[in-house]
């Protein structure tokens, strides 16, 4: 099956050779290709340049793009999008004047999407995190990685990786899988070190047997887990072929970042509270620094410090954290523009960020990122633009009309 995109009016992120991620000064470097063509075989990108050299063959299909711009769609390497019901309630209590911390002593925050997911059935689960996955793929997200971490019992942490598993059988979206048992300390347990030694010992054995997980997580701050618990998780992990992901330095930052570096983690997320020593640490490693600015607007708590980690030639990538906390949008053009407008960063930052710096925060460059020769064709047309630089400047709306995965048009 052979389709070809032709005007494309610029076809973004074309990167003739492969990269693995771009940091600093090359994160402002956006290649492009005006009046181009995209030819997709078999689902992967085959062929692609200047309309001039488009071949003539009859193909399958013809998509006449004149108008749009054609890019790769958008990787969000960090995501809770499987969870059951919502915290509104604790949305008006924010808005009344209350933190995120208040909420969680109040018996709200984790603990509450917990209780409501272990009393949720795994097929009702799955009916209600399927609308939000369906939901995200319309607004041009491609690949996506999801964690567990609302469940905090063993049955359901293997429910809610089961149902990642499902949503990954069953759609076209890349997706992976993240085993976050310690997000929080259930009540059940007195102290952090013990329920460290069920996650490692009751639940990462039967994560890894059944394969449900790509990667470990753990929420390293104040008030969770400590430097060493997550030393301990991240060692064990690893052990059981798990890669670390960390959720580090979102309220304070007290040495998990160089934990994370420790252990080669993948990537270290939020990264709202940032010092010198913390920069200075991912300097010059494979550690992918992500970014979630709804997290920041929806608490209304400090931006990552994006501006000065790019210039100080550090890697970004940026990603939705779609949870029912802290950032209930997976809507990943808002946090482009986010990014643009809160963290200073260029249109052409913000889009690698969310491109091909995405997918390496998830294993991912190879397939998936940008338009290169072999991967797979998962791709976006926009609305009628002028360029692309208004997809971040007009925020609140999107400029995603269609989205093809693996070649197949989905929306
Ligand atoms: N910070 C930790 N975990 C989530 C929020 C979880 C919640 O509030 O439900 C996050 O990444 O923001
Ligand atoms: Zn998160």
């Amino acid at each position: 099956m052979a389709v070809v995109f032709k005007n494309i009016k610029e076809l973004l992120q074309v990167r003739n050779e492969p990269v693995q991620f771009v940091s600093g000064k090359d994160m402002a470097v956006l290649p492009t290709i005006k009046n181009a063509f995209l030819l997709v075989e078999n689902g992967r990108i085959s062929d692609f340049g200047a309309m001039h050299s488009c071949p003539t063959d009859k193909f399958e299909e013809t998509i006449d793009c004149t108008g749009r711009m054609l890019m790769p769609t958008w990787c969000d390497s960090h995501t809770h999008l499987v969870y059951a019901g919502n915290r509104e309630s604790e949305f008006v209590d924010r808005i009344k004047g209350l933190s995120y911390e208040d909420i969680a002593n109040k018996g709200g925050g984790i603990l509450n999407s917990a209780k409501t997911l272990q009393d949720t059935s795994e097929e009702e689960l799955y009916n209600q995190s399927k609308v939000r996955l369906e939901q995200v793929i319309t607004l041009g997200t491609g690949a996506i990685e999801i964690k567990s971490g609302y469940g905090l019992t063993k049955a359901a942490e293997l429910k809610m990786l089961r149902v990642i598993k499902k949503l990954k059988e069953n759609y076209l979206i890349e997706i992976k899988a993240t085993f976050l048992g310690a997000h929080a300390l259930p009540k059940s347990f007195n102290n952090t070190e013990s329920y460290i030694d069920y996650v490692i010992n009751d639940i990462m054995p039967v994560v890894a047997k059944e394969q449900l997980a790509d990667y470990v997580d753990v929420f390293c701050e104040t008030g969770y887990f400590s430097v060493r618990d997550t030393e301990r998780l991240l060692e064990a992990g690893t052990q059981y072929g798990l890669i670390p992901k960390i959720h580090v330095n979102q309220f304070t930052a007290f040495g998990g970042v160089q934990a994370g570096i420790k252990y080669n983690a993948l990537s270290v997320d939020h990264l709202e509270e940032m010092r010198n020593e913390d920069i200075e640490a991912i300097k010059n490693t494979k550690t992918m620094p992500v970014a979630l600015p709804g997290c920041s607007f929806f608490l209304g708590i400090p931006y990552t410090p994006a501006r000065t980690m790019i210039d100080q030639g550090l890697p970004l990538a940026l990603a939705t954290d779609y949870n029912p906390g802290s950032s209930p949008s997976g809507n990943m053009n808002f946090v482009v523009s986010a990014a643009c407008i809160k963290m200073k960063i260029t249109p052409e930052e913000a889009i690698n960020a969310a491109t091909i710096n995405g997918a390496y925060a998830m294993g991912l460059e190879d397939n998936f990122g940008t338009i290169t020769k072999g991967k797979w064709a998962n791709v976006m047309l926009t609305t009628p633009i002028n360029s692309y630089g208004f997809i971040p400047y007009a925020f609140g709306e999107n400029q995603i009309e269609h989205v093809y995965l693996k070649g197949n048009k989905i929306v």
